[in-house]
């Protein structure tokens, strides 16, 4: 077991993912289990005794991997040192809202974390952005961090990723194990574009497999845009369990690597990649190799999946074009 413990600060710590998360990486579950981690929470005051309560339930799961916890309510000292930083604490949308409606609420939030990541974090900082609309936010953050690569603030596009995997395993009836390369493209928003046409399903073209074109288009794409509103209607809140299964995947992955011969989707700051405008925070296929996010090249994309980007991108940037106009980037 390596002995240095990995610092990794958990904004939004007394929420419900945030509840969701944390025994997950004590236990062990984000970095393996032979990397020791040192939680820091970050939450606003009045939600700081909540945080020490579930402070206080850590320690009595005593966790051989947990090497302390420490709370704070002040950013810079939060993310002092950070080596993971999982940027989840900001408000959850209601039914009948877009997640993009909350960047007025949000966006403020991102400016001063990026600010703090950029003073204080370890020369190895990776940052997750869950808060909705994650993809923007993720993008103010980094705009405060102009030390830090861009590609190091990272939005979650997993929970989309992986609730294709199981909605195309429901549908061909196989473990969700056999499915792979799924791409959601875009933005996290009702507008991203899940794409199965280079997927696979038990080793063959997932195209062929699933061979039913009008239920990609009229029902699984839908259901795996709106599946968020989906959850809030059914739950009356949004989802949480499944958001902190999706940054522990989404982590472990970025740190560890990808399984050999498959990608995910991670919403990276684009190089201008398949089009998409250099700079906002996009969803792609991506592997992890040596620690760092690679988009995967070389996709050939259908009219309709070129369409679909194209509408989610517009997306992007005119969310990009709100947070200059209200001087947040
Ligand atoms: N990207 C994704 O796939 C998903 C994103 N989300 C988003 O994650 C966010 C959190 O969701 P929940 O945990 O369900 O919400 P929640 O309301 O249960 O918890 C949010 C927590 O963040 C804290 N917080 C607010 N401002 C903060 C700040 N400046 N610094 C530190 N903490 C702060 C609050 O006190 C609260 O404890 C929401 O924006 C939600 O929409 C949720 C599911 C999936
Ligand atoms: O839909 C929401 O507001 C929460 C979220 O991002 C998701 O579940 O994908």
């Amino acid at each position: 077991m390596s002995t240095t413990p990995v610092t990794v600060t958990v904004t939004g710590a007394a929420g419900q993912i945030g509840y969701a998360l944390l025994f997950r990486i004590a236990s062990g579950q984000l970095l393996g289990p032979d990397t020791p981690v040192k939680l820091r929470l970050l939450e606003i005051p009045q939600a700081v005794k909540a945080a020490e309560g579930t402070a206080m339930e850590l320690d009595d799961c005593a966790f051989p991997l947990l090497a302390g916890v420490d709370i704070f309510d002040d950013a810079t000292a939060a993310f002092d040192g950070v080596n993971v930083g999982l940027l989840v604490g900001a408000r959850p949308r209601g039914a009948g809202m877009e997640r993009g409606d909350l960047l007025a609420a949000n966006g403020g939030i991102f400016g001063p974390q990026g600010a703090a990541i950029n003073a204080g974090a370890a020369d190895d900082v990776r940052v997750l952005v869950v808060g909705n609309p994650a993809n923007t936010n993720a993008l103010i953050a980094s705009k405060h961090a102009p030390d830090v690569p861009a590609e190091r603030f990272t939005a979650m596009m997993r929970l989309d990723h992986n609730r294709a995997l199981a909605q195309l395993a429901a549908k061909s009836g196989v473990g969700v194990g056999d499915v792979k390369n799924v791409t959601i493209w875009g933005n996290h928003s009702a507008k991203q574009y899940p794409d199965i046409a280079h997927a696979t399903i038990g080793g063959r073209p997932a195209p062929s497999v699933i061979a039913d074109d009008a239920w990609v288009t009229d029902t699984f794409i839908p259901t795996v845009a709106k599946r968020g509103a989906a959850i809030i209607d059914a739950r009356g809140a949004s989802s949480a369990a499944s958001a902190a299964n999706a940054a522990v995947d989404h982590v472990r992955d970025w740190v560890l690597g990808t399984p050999e011969g498959e990608w995910t989707s991670v919403g990276l700051v684009s190089d201008g990649s398949y089009g998409v405008p250099e700079g906002v925070i996009s969803g792609f296929p991506c592997v992890s190799k040596d620690g760092a996010w690679e988009i995967v090249q070389g996709l050939e994309m259908s009219e309709a999946a070129q369409a679909g980007l194209a509408v989610s991108v517009a997306g992007l940037v005119e969310e990009r074009d709100a947070v200059a106009e209200l001087s947040l980037i």
